[in-house]
């Protein structure tokens, strides 16, 4: 039904304005000259459009208010239709709601205005203190706003009125209604999609689907290694030369005499320091100890199990077998076809991440040098009674057991997880059912060995993860080979998963090193680093569990005098890591020496700018200098490399530092 001839600005607005509960957009560059509420017509919602075709959605409730007040507006607002026959409309919408859950509503506030380093948990923290109670949130890191789910709509009313005023880090939060709906969900998505097409189709490069998967999961597999390494060594001194022009501004603009000479040395590439040539990868093929195959739909509508097509954000859910993927070992191809037998043969259907339907998602495979096997079957429970799981993983038992027989490899470890959540990967936060074996693997590498849960995170590569650790080893030893052990330091391996570089530098340094402290976020991996350094006989590492900006105190223990000196690994997530564990870590003087491993050196340039600008108030301590940088490829045919920054500062300059520990104390309640 349309509502025409009137516009927002003739009192549409401030009508209904009065329902503190919906938020209306005025378009600046179009005005909004007409309204027009229709049906979803599967669960009791109208939309209002505007004339772009943006549009508000209402909940039934709110729906039937705002009819009633459009009847009023009939001095102003000439309805094409009767009002009436909308409230009839709107009872028709209530009850296709209890018959039909297909179009169910997602009740979720948006939340704004906050710092984009805030993470979920800190959201749902900040609910959980403001009387809210434990609410589902949804953030990325780069979103200056979150996602609050609510489960009915006068929970997001109430959730709304807590956070009305709310301040959060000095920033008054702004709180909206934001519903959609499954059918919102899929229409973004066929618009995507139908935008990919067009795309490709406009390239007029018309590609076989399996040269599509190849240029999605290793987009560098048509060139020749040495012109991939070329590739990635560019964009490194790319970030790099970003990193220093910025420190130069940054430099220039400060008043303070810190002594950045080191922005005037001249090194290769127009670099003020020392970039190394790239390391090769030993291994160029099925490299990969860990691969996450999704089970989906090929393009002939058959249960496949391998890789995603494209991004599904692109509107993209086809899955292809990975028989060709050039970094898939030959045993995770084999298990792959094994379960793609099985599930081909299961009445279960493929879980549809466009319909929420189905049972199978994922397999994930972890395939260790040393032999060891694990399997991860990923399962949705819905519309599966407790004997019929109980069911499925004695089939799958059975099934597996048998199959590594027959082929002759050992099964170390299989387990299942059932998951109902939204996310394409595997849960960390789910249990996994072992169901055969031990629910770990273990791993070799530099003379030591390591054991590893499903959720904890290990190289994907091993023989390259194994010249990256030298590598690191190879920067301490030329630091302190020729100092007497008495100054040997303190490892600190923030963000250390299970262990490795700790205990591997440990045992193949000696007394090159006094002992190790490990910090890691996640549990089951920090159990492992505890387990793996008792295995490889290292006993003077501790470990610590938690996210490393709110165990900062672990550096501060390092600021008394009889603490020695400190050398810190940081390998973080592509992400990098917090301003507060950059300000810990310049604060900290017992570090004289810094080793910096990423993923991304394109989104770290941040932290690399953070860790060496000048003293601010809100960069105290002594800033570092970049000394030398090398990539190591741990990814051939992906795009990703791993780069290691040494950083290193003067320790006469550490002695006039300020008290750090109430800098420490403020991070770690932040
Ligand atoms: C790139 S991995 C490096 C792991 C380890 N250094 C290695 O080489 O195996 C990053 C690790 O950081 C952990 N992590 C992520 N965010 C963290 C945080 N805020 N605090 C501590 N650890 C974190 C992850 O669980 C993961 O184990």
């Amino acid at each position: 039904m349309k509502f025409s001839g009137f516009s927002f600005r003739q009192g549409i607005l401030d009508i209904l304005r009065d329902f503190h509960n919906i938020r209306i957009y005025r378009n600046t560059k179009r005005s909004l000259s007409s309204i027009d509420p229709y049906f979803t017509n599967k669960i009791g919602q109208i939309r209002f459009c505007n004339s772009i075709k943006r549009q508000e959605r209402f909940s039934f409730a709110s729906s039937i208010r705002i009819l009633s007040s459009l009847k009023t507006m009939e001095n102003v607002a000439k309805p094409v239709e009767d009002a009436a026959i909308a409230t009839e409309c709107v009872a028709e919408g209530v009850k296709m709601e209890t018959t039909n859950h297909e179009g169910q509503t997602q009740y979720r506030l948006r939340i704004k205005n906050i710092p984009k380093f805030a993470s979920i948990k800190m959201m749902r923290d900040l609910l959980a203190n403001n009387e809210c109670g434990q609410v589902k949130i949804q953030k990325s890191p780069k979103w200056d706003y979150c996602f609050a789910i609510l489960k009915t709509e006068e929970q997001q009313l109430d959730v709304m009125n807590k956070l009305k005023g709310i301040e959060f880090k000095n920033k008054k939060l702004s709180v909206h209604i934001d519903n959609v709906t499954e059918r919102d969900r899929q229409a973004l998505f066929d618009r995507r999609k139908n935008k990919k097409e067009q795309k490709i189709e406009q390239s007029g490069v018309q590609k076989s689907p399996e040269e599509m998967l190849a240029d999605q999961v290793t987009p560098l597999h048509t060139y020749e290694y040495q012109a991939q390494l070329e590739l990635k060594q560019n964009g490194i001194i790319k970030s790099l030369r970003t990193f220093c022009d910025k420190m130069k501004e940054s430099y220039n603009d400060n008043k303070s005499n810190y002594n950045s000479s080191w922005l005037k040395e001249e090194c290769d590439f127009n670099l003020p320091f020392d970039l190394k040539p790239m390391i090769h990868s030993p291994i160029l093929e099925g490299y990969r100890n860990k691969c996450e195959f999704t089970v989906g739909l090929n393009l002939k509508g058959e249960k496949t199990v391998g890789f995603l097509l494209g991004a599904y954000k692109d509107g993209l859910n086809t899955v292809l077998g990975p028989h060709d993927s050039i970094h898939v070992s030959d045993v995770a191809k084999k298990i792959v076809e094994a379960m793609q037998s099985y599930i081909e043969q299961s009445s279960y259907d493929v879980y549809d991440r466009r319909t929420k339907q189905g049972n199978w998602r994922l397999l994930t495979v972890r395939s260790q040098k040393c032999g060891d096997i694990m399997i991860i079957v990923q399962m949705h429970p819905q519309g599966l009674s407790k004997e019929q799981i109980i069911q499925e993983k004695a089939n799958l038992l059975e099934y597996f057991k048998s199959f590594a027989h027959e082929k002759n490899f050992n099964l170390t470890s299989l387990l299942v997880q059932m998951y109902d959540g939204l996310s394409n990967g595997i849960s960390y936060k789910d249990p996994f059912d072992c169901i055969h074996g031990t629910p770990f693997v273990y791993e070799e590498m530099m003379d030591c060995r390591f054991r590893i849960s499903p959720a904890a995170f290990f190289q994907t590569n091993t023989l390259a993860a194994e010249l990256l650790y030298q590598k690191c080893g190879d920067i301490i030893k030329e630091l302190y080979e020729s100092k007497d052990t008495s100054e040997s330091p303190t490892l600190i391996d923030m963000c250390c998963g299970t262990g490795t570089i700790g205990i591997v530098l440990s045992k193949n340094l000696g007394a090159t090193i006094k002992g190790v402290v490990g910090i890691e976020l996640c549990e089951e991996a920090i159990e492992d680093a505890k387990i793996n350094a008792s295995l490889n006989g290292i006993n003077n590492a501790k470990y610590i569990l938690g996210p490393v900006e709110k165990n900062l105190s672990a550096l501060n223990e390092f600021n008394h005098s009889t603490s020695g000196t400190a050398i810190a690994i940081v390998d973080p997530p592509r992400a990098g890591i917090h301003k507060n564990v950059v300000n810990a870590l310049r604060t900290c003087q017992a570090i004289e020496h810094l080793i910096y491993i990423s993923c991304d050196h394109n989104a770290v340039v941040q932290n690399f700018m953070n860790i060496c600008r000048p003293t601010s108030n809100a960069f105290p301590g002594i800033p570092f200098k970049p000394v030398k940088a090398i990539g190591v490829d741990l990814f051939p045919h992906a795009k990703h490399v791993e780069l290691i920054i040494e950083f290193h500062r003067n320790r006469s300059e550490l002695t006039n530092l300020p008290s750090t520990s109430s800098i420490l104390q403020n991070n770690e309640t932040e």
